[in-house]
């Protein structure tokens, strides 16, 4: 989601008076770091050595030297601050004091900072330590009694050693770069941010940094940490107080524990090689600090070198920006670390003199300002129209009526040219699914003479004329069937609505993040509907259907023009619904209809999608301008190694015989007694296929069925493109992947996937060699044949995927995905086809031992498992994002996870998808991971993200119905 950030100073909010309480103890005005020194006890090494302590706190504010130790003469004795504590205090009091009020800025968005520095072995980390456990449980606290109020904690660690930062929480040591984002500023890229559940999990979590840290400094230096440290809370709140215009906004502030490495090494540099570097990188940090606070401590003339160093860059906002900032500088009592005592005194000197600038930061969302705005508009109008009636014979009155009047005449414009956009799309969608599912339900072609006369449902609603009664009238009509307008989803202006708890939360910002990709896919779609438009209107005279909605279409249109309403564009259409509001301008809506003007004249023009411009990796479905035919666009790799395996098995009617796939299919199936359905004329032409350059183009036309060579154009294209008449696309899917499996048949062995009693693939069809014509009623007594076996074949088809997905390792959302998509729809079948081909192929590849390209990544069978078990740990993260603590523990119920057992999140997601045999356990499974990553809906879902790349928009927009079934039917909670 797309958020606005503003900040404010925190001293000018007036909403919580609770938070501006607490504040306005410090002013806002010229406040500094808050800088206190703790002195730690002797150590019993130094009590043994009878070591004395040369330095006193006189009062809470100063500490003195107080050695007469005669060179010590010319330096200061005295020091203030804004606290000292003695050796005798206890860190309960350093918090209270020293950086209490600073920590807990934090839960009123305002960012902070405590910082630990000192020389080694002063008790930085023994303060750190007790400082973010008060800070932490007290923020903890605040949270409880501020039930009113929505909190989120996020739990982040980093490490900078040498100048390069590391990740605590994660047990990948490469490091991390810290980028300028414009939005949040100064960021670590990939630092993982935990979202805290409890106290619990954040004790785990300081546990394991703590751990992390230790295996680190082990390898360094056994007695001292040569590290910085940085521990961030980040702290979210919504506050209904801080609300403008009657929406919440949202606080969000960080508040960090810095654990320095020992400042001595600051002035240490006369080692020599790895030490040397070393001691100058952490010089480079702790330097950079000291310029920065002296820089800073002068004023904010001139340059302050922020960048210089890892530490000061990360860190830059605590060091005298939009932070307040706490410094506890630790010094040693020993007389041998008096040097560093005092340099560390100076230091603390320098900071008490750094200003801050602490800001309330307030994110303020889209929505809300939307909100506000129309607020601001509603009161704008309302006077408007109070002056206009005070003055209603005046000018005013009579141009706001005119203009209302117009606006209200758009308003109906609109409305009407939504409907007529909504019905040419359920126009569309109904005809692929007429053909589609179900070729045997498709009215006979031959049967509809070229003069039927066609019921155009626009005309009849224009008219008022039901349909039925349109029929009783016109009884040899064909009336074209107007899909349940949920199947028009697509073009549904309004935010879809679904099942309680989780989508909705995550809808609007799932939306947004892939605006940019859905807007493509929305496009995509839109050019395969203006291409099936375009298809359709070039039917050939025995299309009678076609021919007469052409004709009706065009008699609309011609008269649409001349009433001033025109179809939509498409392209264009949803956003501007979505954007409706903007069109609050006569102006603005006169501009709108001449775009649809345009779009009318463009839709009437528009041809094809270019084959090239769709999708340039994946399997994609478009309509030919040319023929009435679908490409199918097969990634070129898969092809070359298809090819490969083709070379080796040519395709003469003898190698047929020897292949497994006709021993198994062939033999083992009647496939023999229904040879009379199928061409047996008709060669496979794949050899001769082959030789086309890479580039194959097979083409059946109308009632023929030949091969036709590639154009040229085509040729230049490195995929295979395969032409299939639109009129037996579906049911003739199975040629399209006999056709497929004919390339690559050694992939999918047979007998694994075939029913006995359904024809074998490979050998179903064989596309003829020089027109050869299939007997339509063999073809069709074949498809109707195919149809009643499909629900078998789908069964087996789909238990196959799923043990290949398991043996392949394929992502959970791919398999979630996949599986509530196909459920046993007669066009699954493609799709099914082509995973099952895709995972053979995988299969195959990791037996081999060789890594196989998916996308741009490599991927090895030791890889994908790696990924999968990611892949396991990212949905784990989302479950304690997506849902509430008391979701969560009734899904640990409902999942049989001990409440007690830590990762539980994790032990959750790694049960998802294990019961390969059940069923139920497998859709809930899909459920709750579709859930996770929030895809509500197909298409929304960034299609590289889990694989489906052979699913074009389109056909994602037919599975909505279905996958909104399996959403609604599931009840996850
Ligand atoms: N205020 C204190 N009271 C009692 N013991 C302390 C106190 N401060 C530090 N110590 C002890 O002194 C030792 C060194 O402390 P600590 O490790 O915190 O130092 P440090 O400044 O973090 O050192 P380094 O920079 O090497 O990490 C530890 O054993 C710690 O328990």
């Amino acid at each position: 989601m797309t958020m606005r950030r503003r900040e404010e100073r925190w001293s000018s909010l007036g909403g919580d008076e609770l938070m501006l309480g607490d504040l306005q103890g410090s002013s806002g005005q010229d406040e500094r770091i808050f800088v206190s020194i703790r002195m730690r006890p002797l150590n019993e090494k130094e009590i043994a050595r009878n070591e004395v302590c040369d330095w006193e706190c006189i009062n809470s504010t100063t500490i003195i030297f107080k050695s007469n130790m005669p060179d010590r003469s010319m330096v200061p004795s005295a020091y203030n601050f804004d606290k000292v504590f003695g050796t005798e205090c206890h860190t309960k009091q350093v918090y209270e004091e020293g950086a209490k009020e600073i920590a807990l800025a934090a839960v009123s968005g305002i960012n902070s900072s405590i910082f630990a520095y000192g020389q080694t072995s002063s008790g930085k980390t023994y303060t750190m330590c007790g400082i973010t456990g008060y800070a932490t449980a007290d923020i903890y606290e605040y949270v409880d009694q501020h039930e009113e109020r929505e909190f989120v904690l996020k739990f982040s660690a980093m490490e900078i050693y040498n100048e390069a930062i590391r990740d605590l929480l994660s047990t990948d040591s490469t490091p991390l770069r810290v980028l300028d984002d414009p939005e949040k500023g100064t960021v670590v890229d990939k630092l993982i941010e935990e979202t805290l559940i409890d106290r619990n999990h954040l004790q785990e979590l300081l546990s394991i940094c703590e751990a992390q840290r230790q295996v680190g400094e082990t390898s360094l230096n056994e007695c001292s940490s040569r590290s910085h440290q940085i521990i961030r809370l980040t702290v979210e709140s919504s506050v209904r107080e801080y609300t403008r215009g009657g929406s919440s906004s949202t606080l969000t502030a960080q508040v960090n524990f810095v654990d320095l490495a020992g400042s001595e090494r600051a002035s240490q540099t006369l080692s020599a090689g790895t030490r040397l570097k070393e001691g100058s990188h952490i010089n480079r940090s702790l330097l950079t600090l000291g310029t920065v606070i002296r820089k800073l401590s002068k004023g904010r003339n001139g340059h302050i070198p922020y960048r210089d160093s890892k530490l000061t860059r990360i860190l830059h906002n605590s060091l005298g920006g939009n932070a307040r900032t706490a410094m506890i500088c630790t010094i040693s009592p020993s007389r041998n670390h008096v040097e560093q005592s005092r340099n560390t005194l100076l230091f603390a000197s320098c900071a008490k003199q750094v200003t801050i600038n602490a800001q309330v930061n307030v994110v303020m969302s889209e929505k809300a300002l939307v909100k506000q705005l129309q607020k601001e508009l509603g009161r704008l109008e309302g006077r408007l129209k109070s002056m206009g009636s005070s003055s209603a014979k005046g000018e005013t009155a009579a141009l706001l009526r005119e203009k209302e009047l117009l606006i209200e005449q758009m308003e109906k414009e609109i409305k009407e040219l939504t409907w007529q956009r909504d019905l040419a799309q359920s126009r569309v969608e109904g005809l692929i699914r007429s053909t589609g599912e179900d070729r045997i339900s498709r009215f006979d072609e031959n049967s509809v003479s070229e003069s039927s006369e066609v019921i155009n449902p626009i005309i009849l609603a224009k008219n008022n004329i039901d349909f039925e009664e349109a029929s009783l009238f016109t009884p040899t009509a064909q009336i074209l069937q107007i899909p349940d307008l949920e199947d028009n989803f697509l073009l549904d202006d309004s935010t879809p609505k679904f099942f309680e708890p989780d989508p909705c939360q995550g809808w609007e910002m799932i939306s947004q993040r892939n605006n940019e990709e859905t807007e493509d896919m929305c496009k995509d779609v839109r050019c395969i509907e203006k291409t099936e438009e375009a298809s359709m209107n070039r039917k050939t005279e025995g299309d009678a259907l076609s021919l007469g909605c052409e004709e009706q279409e065009e008699k609309l249109a011609a008269k649409e023009v001349c009433n001033g309403s025109a179809v939509p564009r498409m392209q264009e259409e949803d956003k501007e619904l979505n954007h409706v509001d903007s069109y609050n301008s006569s102006d603005a809506l006169k501009q709108k209809i001449q775009e649809l003007y345009e779009t009318i004249n463009r839709l009437e023009q528009s041809v094809s999608i270019d084959a090239a411009a769709s999708s340039s990796k994946g399997l994609t479905w478009t309509r030919s301008k040319s023929r009435r035919t679908i490409h199918m666009t097969i990634p070129s790799e898969v092809w070359y190694e298809k090819e490969q395996e083709n070379e080796k098995t040519p395709h003469t009617e003898d190698s047929i015989e020897k292949t497994p796939l006709s021993e198994d299919s062939i033999e083992k199936t009647p496939h023999a007694e229904e040879s009379i359905e199928k061409p047996l004329d008709i060669e496979p032409k794949l050899p001769e296929l082959e030789q086309v350059d890479k580039t194959m183009n097979m083409s059946r036309k109308d009632s023929h069925n030949s091969i036709s060579s590639a154009s040229t154009e085509e040729e230049s294209i490195k995929e295979i493109d395969v032409d299939i008449d639109v009129d037996i696309y579906v049911n003739d899917t199975t040629s399209v992947l006999d056709f497929v499996a004919g390339v690559s048949k050694s992939q999918i062995p047979q007998s694994e996937v075939e029913d006995n009693d359904v024809p074998a693939l490979g050998a179903s069809t064989r596309i003829g060699e020089s027109g050869n014509s299939i007997d339509a009623g063999a073809e069709r007594g074949y498809g109707a044949r195919q149809h009643l076996n499909w629900p078998k074949k789908f069964q087996k088809y789909r238990r196959k995927i799923i043990d290949l997905w398991t043996k392949c390792n394929v992502p959970l959302v791919h398999r979630s995905y996949f599986f509530l998509l196909f459920k046993g729809d007669p066009s699954d079948n493609v799709y099914m086809e082509v995973e099952l081909r895709r995972l053979y192929f995988l299969k195959d590849t990791f037996a081999r031992g060789t890594n196989v390209m998916i996308d741009t990544q490599i991927v090895s069978q030791s890889s994908s498992l790696k990924a999968l078990n990611r892949e396991k740990e990212f949905l784990a993260k989302q479950l304690q994002k997506k849902f509430t603590r008391r979701e969560r523990e009734e899904l640990y119920l409902r999942w049989g996870i001990d409440l007690d057992t830590k990762q539980r999140s994790l032990q959750l997601t790694r049960r998802l998808w294990t019961d390969t045999t059940d069923l139920k356990h497998m859709r809930e499974s899909s459920v709750l991971v579709a859930k996770l990553v929030g895809f509500v809906e197909p298409r929304y879902a960034p299609k590289e993200m889990f694989g489906l790349s052979f699913l074009t928009p389109s056909s994602l927009s037919q599975k909505s119905h279905s996958w909104r079934d399996n959403m609604s039917s599931l009840s996850l909670l």
